[in-house]
């Protein structure tokens, strides 16, 4: 399979991510994914919409039980679905929360990156690689409703949120903890964080995996607010509220002054960080320590 599902229009590279369901009809699924929106719900097995079409806004679920962990499959259906309200003037704000209990997302799905041929992980590399730069430089407002806890690939996403609202419970806990797998965040994650949270706060963070706890994840700057539990939707439906009352035009191309920069690095080498992931996530030394914490995550039941 190619590793870009995309075609070149001037400069631009469009994705299409259903280049990948096996034997998609792709004029049905493009016209499809490129209809009106309108006021009924849509969305797809893993991620649910909810649009609000008189206020311009959708709430946009991710329910991939039990943890919403990035699956190849999960990170397709979220850039299509991404895409329609992209496509569709009605939208101009996303509220990105959780179906799941207790989970945000658990980041990338381990189990694309375990056992599985270089072939695959380019695949899912290329997957990951799109949803961020599709979140990363949305021209919609993004508003992340933490609602559970938020490691790695998880925290990835909010982070491309242009406001964060995190639920106050001590086991939400919000971080780039990828040294603790053995694993290290390429450069892009690392990007988004110093552009978060700074220079010296993200090189400790990573270094040490640290996943924060509400009260610290709102002092180094991660998230943006801290409030009760079932105060979390109404929170970010009123700070969205705020981010809507900006002209777009002006919000939007003061958004890409801010982010493009950090975008173009890893456009420019999106081929060779697909290389660097598949090396690196092939070697023997990675793969026993995933399986390692893998085995950690499911002994913790037992
Ligand atoms: C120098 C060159 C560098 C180039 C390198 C390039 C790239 C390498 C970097 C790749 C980047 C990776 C980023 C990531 O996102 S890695 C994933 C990190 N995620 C985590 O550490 C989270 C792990 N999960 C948890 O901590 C917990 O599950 C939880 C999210 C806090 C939820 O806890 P709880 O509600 O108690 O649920 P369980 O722990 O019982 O889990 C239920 C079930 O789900 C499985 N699972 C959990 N997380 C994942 C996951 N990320 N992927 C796949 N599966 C996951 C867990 O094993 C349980 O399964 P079983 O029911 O079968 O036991």
């Amino acid at each position: 399979m190619a590793l870009v599902a995309g075609m070149r229009v001037g400069s631009r590279v469009l994705f299409r991510p259903w280049a990948w369901l096996p034997g998609a009809a792709l004029g049905r699924k493009e016209s499809a994914a490129r209809g009106r929106v309108g006021a009924r719900g849509f969305g797809s097995q893993r991620v649910l919409v909810e649009p609000d079409p008189a206020a311009g806004i959708a709430v946009m679920k991710l329910k991939s039980p039990p943890v919403n962990s990035l699956s190849l499959e999960l990170l397709t259906e979220f850039v299509i679905s991404l895409e329609k309200l992209e496509n569709d003037k009605t939208f101009r704000g996303i509220i990105l929360t959780s179906d799941c209990p207790g989970v945000f997302s658990a980041g990338l799905d381990l189990m694309e990156m375990c056992g599985k041929n270089p072939a695959h992980y380019a695949e899912y590399w290329k997957a990951v690689q799109e949803l961020w730069l599709r979140l990363y430089l949305s021209n919609l407002v993004l508003i992340a409703a933490i609602n559970g806890a938020c490691p790695a690939g998880g925290c990835l996403i909010s982070l491309t949120c242009d406001y964060r609202v995190l639920a106050d419970n001590p086991k939400y806990v919000i971080g780039l903890n990828e040294t603790l797998l053995g694993i290290v965040a390429p450069f892009w994650f690392k990007d988004t964080l110093v552009n978060t949270i700074g220079h010296r706060t993200s090189e400790r963070a990573l270094q040490l995996g640290i996943l924060f706890p509400p009260a610290e994840a709102l002092q180094v700057g991660m998230v943006d607010k801290v409030v009760p539990e079932d105060q979390v939707q109404s929170t970010a439906l009123s700070v969205m509220a705020q981010w809507l009352s900006i002209p777009d035009h002006a919000r939007q191309l003061t958004k890409n002054m801010m982010r493009k920069a950090t975008a173009d690095r890893l456009v420019k080498q999106r081929d060779s960080d697909i290389q660097n992931f598949v090396g690196f996530i092939s070697r023997d030394s990675i793969q026993k320590s995933l399986q390692v914490y893998l085995g950690k995550l499911r002994q913790k039941k037992g």
